[in-house]
């Protein structure tokens, strides 16, 4: 359990947090125990001293692609999965101030009266005051992923790693969920996750990290206590980066 003196390994970080575990053992919705988990979790860290920038993913609510393989057109669908993911970052807020964390929503798509439009200033401004901000709607367009916004969020206010919290515990040879024989990496390079075409995050994402030579680690969001873990220099699930001899 990290105090107030312990030292965390950054100072500020990007959280993606996974929408389809924030529904927990439901498998649709948000179950309150998840959210409050990671409420607390993420209030553990802003006691440290961690400035944290939120992206939640939507695929406990809905997903663009699912959406149109049964009929929808595709951009409807991902406009309903962004709002999906403003949907997530209203109850997440709820639950970090009824934890008392100071936190805020910013959306890339303008809802005035519900949340802030999101600006790279006032985002930054917020964080270095210690609030928690959460990115919502993705990157406000379709045929793109929450992951894609949280790289690109992550890099645009100066983030020092993007963190995947998911449903896996780190990135295997293959999909863990269908491959048994999978294999994980402690550590992978960009280049390697791209060529192999590794499924734990849309590939763009990828390029645009390997592009702004930003670390992501993909960890298991399940596992309690292995976010803060990671702030006081555990080895929680695959760090992926340029070079992993360095
Ligand atoms: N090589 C791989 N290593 C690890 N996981 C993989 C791999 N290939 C595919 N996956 C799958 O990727 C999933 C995690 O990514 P995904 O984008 O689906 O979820 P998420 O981003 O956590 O969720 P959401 O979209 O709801 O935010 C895992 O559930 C796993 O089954
Ligand atoms: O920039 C974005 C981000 C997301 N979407 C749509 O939202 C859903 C939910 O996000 P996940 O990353 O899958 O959790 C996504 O499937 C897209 O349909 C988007 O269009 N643009």
């Amino acid at each position: 359990m990290p105090t107030k003196d312990s030292h965390p390994r950054y100072k500020r970080i990007l959280l993606k947090l996974s929408g389809e575990a924030l529904s927990g053992e439901q498998g649709f919705g948000i179950d309150p125990k998840v959210l409050d988990r990671m409420a607390l979790e993420i209030g553990q860290l802003v006691g440290i001293g961690v400035q944290v920038g939120l992206v939640i993913g939507g695929g406990n609510l809905f997903r663009g692609k699912s959406l149109h393989e049964a009929g929808l057109d595709r951009v409807t669908g991902d406009h309903m999965g962004m709002l999906a993911t403003v949907m997530n970052a209203l109850a997440m807020r709820d639950a970090l101030e009824r934890s008392n964390i100071r936190s805020r929503v910013m959306s890339a798509i303008p809802m005035s009266g519900i949340v802030e439009h999101y600006d790279r200033r006032s985002a930054i401004r917020y964080l270095t005051q210690g609030d928690v901000v959460i990115f919502s709607a993705g990157t406000g367009n379709p045929f793109f992923t929450t992951d894609s916004a949280a790289c690109l969020r992550g890099i645009e206010v100066e983030a020092e790693v993007v963190l995947k919290a998911t449903n896996v515990d780190g990135v295997y040879s293959d999909d863990p969920r269908t491959n048994p024989d999978a294999v994980k990496y402690d550590r992978l390079t960009y280049n390697e996750a791209l060529e192999k075409q590794l499924g734990v995050m849309d590939l763009t994402a990828v390029c645009l990290v390997r592009d702004h030579n930003m670390p992501v680690r993909v960890f298991n969001m399940n596992k309690p206590g292995a976010l803060v873990s990671l702030m006081v220099g555990g080895n929680e699930g695959t760090l992926m980066v340029e070079d992993i001899t360095a």
